[in-house]
């Protein structure tokens, strides 16, 4: 049995590791950690727990913490991990990092988009960008594992294949992503009111957005070479999801089915990943709750630009059950325990 401690469980993201390690039949909870509620019952901050947990909420002891469990998940806000890990720690536990310390390779890159100093450097370069459809030999062995993004790992693995396969000019790739609230954490914040997020919807983070450089990065290994890209977030009145479209330019004169075919070719196989039928996109419902990736997408013949679209729940696919597909290939598991995650309609 897997031992597991969370750091930040009080939050959104830690909410569902707790969610979706409850039905995981070899990991159990050992340390539900907090900063606010430490010894207050875990099912007082999420009544949906009542008679499910009945832990209390432990503060962030990492020594303590490390000799209890086998695997630490950090769902804590940016900064808080990279102050917490050091080679002690990690010579006895593995680390799954929720937050962005360890995503992108380049410090300067990471301090200049984050706003704060980088605490430990010196793992950015042994962590794995535990983007599992696309890194997993490397996480099977990683002790700090990067755990992407939301609206990262939806961007990525929908125009993956086709940066990889050189179908698209990816100077020209524009990505228009929205998101539910629940992207933005618990944390009481004036622009996620009721009044200001309900009925509305808005761009945020135009051309400054922190997930820019890491799709950036990720998609510059895929084509092999640097790629410069618009990415406008949104947030739209919902709970949960992100729908990202994509634009980008076709080198090539192709049709439906090569490019169906380019996907099939990484993703047949992929459990989480579904690729729908031509005229079929993908709406955040179908993926709510769920670890699946939803990709569709159609050739405008007209302007010579194919538009890419993919949906994730941004706490599932985009944080804690990719969290979790990254402990069970790190800990020699099948992929998919604990995620078999019907996704719940309506
Ligand atoms: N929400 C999402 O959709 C996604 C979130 N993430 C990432 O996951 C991380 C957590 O996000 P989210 O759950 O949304 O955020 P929340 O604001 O909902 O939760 C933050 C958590 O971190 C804890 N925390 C805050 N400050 C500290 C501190 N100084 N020391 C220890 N613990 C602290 C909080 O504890 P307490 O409540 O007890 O004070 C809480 O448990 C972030 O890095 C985020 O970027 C990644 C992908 C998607
Ligand atoms: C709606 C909203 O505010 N979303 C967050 C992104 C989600 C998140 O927590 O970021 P990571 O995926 O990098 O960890 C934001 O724009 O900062």
């Amino acid at each position: 049995m897997i031992k597991a401690g969370i750091i930040g469980s009080t939050g959104y993201a830690g909410a569902e590791l707790v969610r979706i390690l409850m039905g995981h039949k070899d990991a159990e909870i050992v340390w539900y950690g907090s900063r606010s509620y430490i010894d207050k019952k875990y099912a007082s901050v999420y009544q949906n727990m009542f008679q499910i947990v009945d832990a209390v909420c432990m503060d962030d002891n990492m020594d303590e913490l490390a000799a209890a469990a086998d695997v630490i998940f950090t769902a804590t806000p940016q900064g808080l991990c990279a102050s917490l890990v050091n080679e002690d720690i990690l010579s006895k536990v593995k680390i799954i990092d929720l937050s962005a310390d360890f995503r992108i390779k380049d410090v300067a890159t990471y301090e200049k988009w984050y706003g704060i100093e980088h605490k430990s450097p010196e793992f950015i370069k042994e962590a794995v960008y535990g983007l599992c459809e696309i890194n997993r030999e490397d996480v099977k062995n990683a002790r700090l594992i990067a755990n992407p993004g939301c609206y990262t790992t939806c961007s990525i693995l929908t125009a993956y294949p086709l940066a990889k396969e050189g179908l698209i000019d990816m100077d020209t790739l524009i990505i228009d992503a929205k998101s539910g609230t629940s992207g933005a954490g618990r944390g009481a914040k004036v622009p996620n009111l009721f009044c200001e997020v309900n009925e509305n919807m808005k761009a945020y983070g135009v051309a400054s957005h922190r997930h820019t450089p890491e799709i950036e990065e990720q998609l510059g290994y895929a084509c092999g070479h640097q790629v410069v890209l618009n990415f406008t977030p949104h947030l739209v009145p919902m709970n949960r999801g992100i729908l990202a479209t994509e634009y980008a330019k076709l080198i090539k004169n192709v049709t439906y089915a090569d490019v169906k075919a380019v996907y099939e070719k990484y993703y047949k196989d992929e459990k989480f990943i579904r690729l729908l039928d031509e005229g079929v996109y993908p709406e955040t419902k179908w993926v709510e709750g769920s670890n699946y990736v939803d990709i569709g997408f159609k050739i405008d013949e007209r302007t010579g630009r194919i538009i890419m679209m993919g949906a994730i729940d941004n706490l599932v696919k985009g944080a804690a059950g990719q969290a979790v597909q990254n402990m069970n290939l790190a800990f020699g598991l099948p992929e998919d325990e604990g995620l078999d995650l019907v996704p719940m309609f309506p």
